[in-house]
């Protein structure tokens, strides 16, 4: 459940410039500042190569070369000048299938557990409890290659999940399944995070989804990504396919494609050619 006075994470005047080889300065993020309550869920969209990935691997502690700082209030740690990554439970799922082949559905999940150094009965109870909450629980002895896309991105959620994460960061982990296996993960993610309580980012390029699946949304501008908007979702009741048939939801998702067709200059005129004034191609057209 969401604890809307416990701030989870506090990102402050976050700023990440790369490097290349011959010494030319990119810099993809500047001045980011952003509070996320414990159990929220935050999806980041906003123009391709603003940054979002790169926010991610800066959360995730992949990338520690940054300027400003992150603030960690999980697992009853205070917060400081440092992630506490000591005592931070987090979590990452990608795009790409990260299944092992070699391994069963099983043992795919234990890995993260094993690295935790859970024991073995604690561990197995923790796996069956993931399989059946992504669905899989008839599949722990199945190979990936006797999986569809979907139910092999449902055993990498799985593994994320059985490391009972204070923080889950996910980068567009519907993003290689077709349309309409994305809608069912995305009720089925809504229907995980209501028991497993999460703080989640999200990074997606379509808005439909992470109007869907978000508590807030932040979109961030064109390079240098800053916060250009943050948008607060209200509290959704109905299921993902309700949801869609709201006319809040088709609002939501025009007032967001047009902060970011503003970012990239694209009109929105009805008259335009491209994707001018549709909402659902934003995803195509943008990012
Ligand atoms: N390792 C790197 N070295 C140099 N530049 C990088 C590196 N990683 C990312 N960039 C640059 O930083 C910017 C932000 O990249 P990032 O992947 O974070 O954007 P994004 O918003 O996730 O993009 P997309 O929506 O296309 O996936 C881009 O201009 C990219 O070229």
């Amino acid at each position: 459940m969401k604890s809307p006075n416990t701030t989870a994470v506090r990102i402050e005047d976050l700023a990440k410039v790369f490097l290349s080889r011959n010494g030319t300065a990119l810099q993809a993020l500047h001045n980011i500042n952003l509070e996320v309550r414990s159990g929220e869920v935050v999806a980041i969209i906003g123009p391709s190569g603003c940054g979002k990935s790169s926010l991610l691997r800066i959360l995730a502690g992949l990338d520690k070369v940054y300027e400003g700082r992150v603030h960690w209030n999980l697992a009853g740690d205070h917060g400081g000048d440092k992630p506490r990554r000591d005592r931070l439970t987090s979590a990452t799922v990608f795009q790409s299938d990260s299944t092992l082949p070699w391994l069963t559905v099983d043992r795919n999940v234990r890995i993260g557990l094993s690295r935790l150094r859970i024991d073995r009965r604690e561990a197995d109870t923790r796996v069956q409890e993931v399989l059946r909450l992504v669905g899989l629980a008839e599949f722990p002895k199945a190979y990936p290659h006797e999986l569809s896309g979907g139910m092999r991105q449902r055993v990498a959620i799985a593994r994320a999940l059985a490391t009972r994460p204070h923080l889950l960061l996910m980068d567009e982990p519907l993003a290689a399944l077709d349309a309409q296996t994305r809608i069912v993960m995305q009720q089925e993610l809504l229907n995980i995070w209501r028991q497993t309580h999460s703080t989640v980012f999200y990074v997606t390029h379509d808005i439909e989804e992470a109007v869907t699946v978000a508590d807030r949304v932040v979109v961030l501008s064109t390079r240098p990504g800053r916060v250009r908007l943050v948008r607060e979702i209200g509290t959704r009741t109905s299921s993902v396919t309700d949801l869609r048939r709201e006319t809040e939801f088709g609002d939501l998702v025009a007032e967001l494609w047009e902060v970011i067709a503003g970012e990239v200059g694209v009109s929105l005129a009805a008259n335009d050619s491209g994707n001018s004034g549709n909402p659902a191609k934003a995803k195509a057209g943008v990012a």
